[in-house]
């Protein structure tokens, strides 16, 4: 299957940051796949993933054992690793909810740094994990513009570089408001030193991030924010526990590199490329890859770099 994602990674390079994307918003109040359900995929809070929905799905026909939690977040480390981040260790075992989780949870672009900090620290990441984390948002797009203009189909550490350096192209309020505090903005100077601690701590953070699930996790019922932990502090007596199998997901370092700049549609973009975001499926026969439809035809625009208002 990661085999299948690197194929489609290349051929159409929106995918791959989408997906870390997406394990971001569905393990926010728990890996549990809801995310796909009707009810989340169309939020606001969402924007940018219903793409990857229909690319996604047909996973779960031609690999039935796996759920859709999972799928995710198998996507997301080869993903990562496609985009030349790190290894993350990862945990299969997720189970799916058909109960989508409450909206309005996921950290909103504008909010303050201190609401952002608390918001992480309720879910049990620290202000200094916020940094790490944020460091995803070295690749892909807000709106089709590119988060890190130029480098952005690369995971690393030109991100905190840019901070540092005050080029806020393409960020948002909420990357910018990492330089307020000082012990964070410490963080982001360490990381723009180096790449080597950022991928490092990136691989833990996240890796950490996505093992979280729902302790009493079964497929119907609410599911009250503080009943997540995760894989190894669970109190769960259920089936989540006994059937989660490690599985450190480290593709080969033949993964091909992105060579070429992601072209996708959008109303503002800083740095002018070429076009070449159709979406084919794999030369492997299955699953069946449909095209991603979405905010992908568009050439981009450039009409200035200033930080992203969302
Ligand atoms: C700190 C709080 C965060 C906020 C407020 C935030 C917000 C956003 C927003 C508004 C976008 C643009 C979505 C769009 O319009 O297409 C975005 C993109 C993205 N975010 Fe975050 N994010 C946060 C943290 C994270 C984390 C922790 C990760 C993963 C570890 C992550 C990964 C990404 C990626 C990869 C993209 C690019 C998506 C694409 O190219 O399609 N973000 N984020
Ligand atoms: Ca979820």
């Amino acid at each position: 299957m990661q085999s299948i994602f690197v194929q489609n990674f290349s051929q159409n390079q929106a995918l791959a940051p989408m997906c870390l994307h997406a394990a971001f918003h569905d393990c926010w109040n728990g890996c549990n796949g809801a995310l796909f359900m009707p009810e989340e995929i169309d939020r606001p809070e969402n924007a940018g993933l219903p793409p990857l929905k229909p690319y996604l799905m047909p996973f779960t026909s031609q690999f039935p054992c796996i759920s859709i939690a999972d799928l995710i977040n198998s996507c997301a480390v080869t993903a990562l690793k496609f985009l030349n981040g790190p290894d993350v260790p990862v945990y299969y075992g997720r189970l799916d909810r058909n109960v989508p989780d409450p909206t309005g949870l996921i950290p909103e672009p504008t909010m303050s740094l201190s609401a952002l900090i608390n918001a992480f620290s309720a879910i049990g990441f620290s202000k200094e994990d916020v940094v790490t984390l944020s460091g995803a948002h070295s690749v892909g797009v807000c709106h089709g513009i590119p988060m890190c203009p130029g480098h952005n189909t690369s995971f690393g550490n030109h991100y905190y570089q840019e901070l540092i350096e005050g080029d806020l192209s393409g960020k948002l309020p909420t990357d910018v408001e990492l330089l307020e505090d000082n012990t964070m903005r410490s963080l982001v100077q360490q990381y723009a030193n180096d790449n080597s601690q950022f991928f490092s701590d990136f691989s833990r953070v996240f890796g950490k991030y996505i093992s979280r699930i729902h302790c009493n996790q079964t497929s119907t019922g609410p599911c009250p924010l503080d009943d997540i932990g995760n894989s190894t502090t669970s109190t769960s007596t259920s089936s989540v526990t006994s059937s989660v199998i490690p599985v450190v997901a480290s593709p080969s370092s033949s993964f091909p590199s992105s060579s070429s700049p992601i072209i996708i549609g959008s109303p503002i973009v800083i740095s002018s490329s070429s076009s070449s975001s159709s979406s084919t499926s794999s030369s492997e026969s299955f699953p069946p890859v449909p095209p991603i439809s979405g905010p992908f035809s568009n050439p981009p625009s450039n009409p200035g770099g200033s930080v992203l208002s969302v």
